[in-house]
């Protein structure tokens, strides 16, 4: 079945229908993991997005119980150059084609990425359509341009979890699978904000040592405060931080009572809620192989990156300073409190599959935890 992708900018490109037939929309980005679609189909923070795959096969490992990383796939299409309908792996219960038609994601086979990527590289990310129902380019695009755009988004109250609860499981290992962790090993009490949590993050914290209950985004922070916690933990997510205030308030009441760590979006909430500003990137980071420097020890790590938006380091000169740094783009990709036991980071340490270089940083909120409880 014939299927059409349609940006914003008046860009066609004609492929072929795979997943879910039909209709739909969303800022077109482009991924350069060669690896973990299954993660990516699971992120929460792709919601709002259709997400391009540079690498050129997709599908080959097919799709397993365990590897999701939420319980919904969130963004709204998948764009790759071949999908393969052949997989081989020893945990795959299913084809990736079946998992989108069963889950209602659009996708689009057989189109020249590397010109898509070029393009969104060259223009910038922009919303797009793919269609297995409308061919014309004219309708295609306007109906395009009529998408909200990105920025001035708050996604993340969307996609939150509706009452708190308690995680306990731990990081995978081959012989036990995903260990439930006595609560007698876990002696850091965290607070989990979710604004679109990855399992990652919470199985990385549980395996640190940390009693984890995860909350709502808009829970309040006196409520998180009676609960005694020797930290605060904010979460990835999808959307714009900046019209997130309610949620920014609420992380202000946090700041020089408690350790702070923060991924991602919970990183740009930081840094609002720290009195500084976020910006919108050009095209944004999103891969498993993007190099960082952690400015402290002047080691080079390999990271996972999924984000459109940015702290300004230079609107917390006074507060924060940089602490890792993206040595592809120069991105501020950390950031760390002057005087308090506050600090975060842009990409995912939790990385999984990929790169696991980034994983000290749990142990280093841990510590930050066990110096502030002394
Ligand atoms: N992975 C994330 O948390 C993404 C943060 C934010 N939505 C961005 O695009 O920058």
């Amino acid at each position: 079945m014939k299927a059409v992708l349609a940006l914003a900018d008046g860009r066609i490109f004609k492929g072929k229908a795979f997943g879910a037939t039909g209709e739909t929309s969303g800022e077109v980005v482009f991924n350069t993991a060669m690896s973990g679609y299954q993660e990516v189909l699971t992120d929460p923070s792709y919601k709002g997005q259709m997400v391009t795959m540079t690498y050129t096969q997709i599908g080959n490992t097919g799709i397993n119980p365990e590897d999701i990383e939420s319980n919904q796939l969130y963004l709204s299409g998948f764009i790759v150059r071949e999908y393969l309908d052949c997989y081989s792996n020893y945990r795959a219960t299913m084809s990736l084609d079946a998992y989108l038609k069963e889950n209602g994601v659009v996708g689009i086979q057989g189109i020249d990425t590397r010109a898509l990527t070029r393009h969104l590289r060259d223009k910038g990310a922009q919303n797009g359509i793919i269609s297995t129902i409308d061919f014309d380019p004219e309708s295609l695009v306007k109906k395009a341009r009529a998408i909200p755009s990105m920025s001035g988004l708050d996604l993340a109250t969307g996609v939150t979890c509706s009452a708190p609860y308690h995680w306990t499981q731990g990081l995978w290992d081959l012989q036990t699978g995903y260990p439930n962790v006595d609560k007698r090993d876990l002696k850091y009490k965290v607070v989990a904000y979710d604004f679109g949590i990855k399992l990652n993050i919470l199985r990385c914290l549980v395996s640190a040592g940390c009693d984890v209950t995860v909350v709502p985004a808009t829970f309040p922070a006196e409520s998180a405060l009676a609960m005694n916690p020797d930290g605060i933990f904010l979460s990835n997510g999808p959307g714009d931080p900046e019209p997130m205030k309610e949620v920014i308030e609420n992380i202000k009441k946090f700041v020089g009572k408690k350790p702070i760590f923060g991924i991602c979006l919970g990183h740009q909430l930081l840094g609002l809620a720290l009195g500084g500003r976020t910006i919108k990137l050009k095209f944004g980071n999103h891969g498993s192989n993007l190099p960082v420097m952690d400015i402290a020890t002047k080691k080079v790590e390999i990271t996972a990156q999924n984000h459109g938006f940015s702290v300004d380091i230079l609107s917390l000169s006074n507060v924060a300073g940089l602490a890792h740094e993206n040595l592809n783009d120069q991105t501020v990709e950390g950031m760390a409190h002057k005087t308090l036991p506050i600090f975060s980071v842009q990409h995912h340490p939790e990385a999984s599959p990929g790169p696991h270089d980034s994983h000290y940083l749990f142990n280093r909120f841990v510590e930050m935890m066990e110096k502030h409880k002394a």
